[in-house]
């Protein structure tokens, strides 16, 4: 009589090479964070490369994962969206892709930028089922050489959708930042992604609120475009944190054309907000931590 001894495979302990590429990578990113929005066009894109430029404005070794396969856009947004992206084998058959890294005339540390568009023709959609989505989102984290980094920003499409599990599946994020606008129809679509992340159990969830106002540019005052006070409320009624407001910065959408984050264009409001938004948080998670950030 033969004993079949059945196969057990314990939850998290895959035996997939990528799935162990992408655990021994994660040990070298201090901080994981990704930015999510339940709308889309709330801005979502601009918050994450602005919080990432800030971080490296402040010193910290910041990689930026685009996770938005069907829209990427943060490699154009950074200026590296026309680099070449090379891999190196390894001896086990497989390849790594070497990161494109920025380059803002030395002001800020180089940021590592990583995105699908990188490798899609710009003029070609990307059309994909479920399965090669998760593919190449754990490609995107296991098969790229990010090395040592204080933060991985991960930009997600907007929604919940199969992209945010994956990863959630994958590496242990420290932060979901929610971009919303004050409108009240993107604040209903921006709880369902606060109470996903906190479904999922990641440690500090926060929203931020994008486009909350403008100063005008000619008498100065403060115009609500878009109502007043909706992020901070929500934030309020689902019992997490409200990280900060950003200004519609007229020359927010022509410095991202550019390839410049606005949070480089020194004495804009919308720098401003930023770099208080990129500090608040390095001393939330510091508290969260108990440690600095800075490795
Ligand atoms: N604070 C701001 N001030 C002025 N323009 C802004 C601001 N934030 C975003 N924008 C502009 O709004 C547009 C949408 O921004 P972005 O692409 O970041 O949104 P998104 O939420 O990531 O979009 P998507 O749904 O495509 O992922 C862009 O043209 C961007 O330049």
């Amino acid at each position: 009589m033969t004993i079949k001894t059945p196969t057990v495979k314990v939850p998290g302990l895959g035996t997939d090479p990528l799935e162990q590429r992408i655990k021994e990578k994660e040990k070298k990113w201090k901080y994981k964070i990704a930015v999510l929005s339940g709308k889309g066009g709330v801005g979502k894109s601009t918050v994450a490369v602005n919080l990432t430029a800030a971080l490296a404005k402040m010193g910290y070794f910041v990689g930026i994962l685009d996770a938005d396969i069907h829209g990427p856009n943060v490699a154009k947004m950074l200026g590296v969206d026309k680099e070449e992206v090379y891999a190196e084998k390894f001896d086990d058959g497989h390849f790594e892709m070497i990161p494109p890294t920025t380059d803002f005339m030395g002001q800020v540390t180089p940021i590592k930028v990583m995105s699908m568009g990188m490798m899609v023709p710009e003029d070609q959609p990307v059309i994909w089922r479920g399965p090669l989505v998760t593919k190449a989102i754990k490609q995107l984290l296991g098969d790229v050489k990010w090395g040592s980094l204080d933060f991985m920003i991960i930009d997600f499409p907007p929604g919940t959708g199969d992209e945010i599990l994956t990863v959630v599946q994958s590496i242990k994020l420290d932060a979901a930042i929610i971009v919303t606008t004050p409108q009240e129809v993107a604040l209903l679509d921006t709880g369902k992604a606060v109470n996903m992340m906190k479904k999922m159990e990641v440690p500090y969830v926060a929203v931020v609120e994008n486009m909350s106002y403008l100063i005008c540019p000619h008498c100065g005052n403060k115009i609500d475009i878009f109502g007043e006070g909706g992020g901070e409320k929500l934030a309020q009624k689902e019992g997490v944190d409200f990280l900060g407001k950003i200004p519609i910065d007229l020359k927010a959408r022509e410095a991202s054309d550019l390839g410049i984050p606005i949070v480089l264009y020194e004495d804009t409001p919308a720098a401003k907000a930023f770099m208080e938004l990129a500090e608040k948080l390095v001393n939330k998670l510091k508290e969260i931590k108990g440690d600095g950030g800075k490795e």
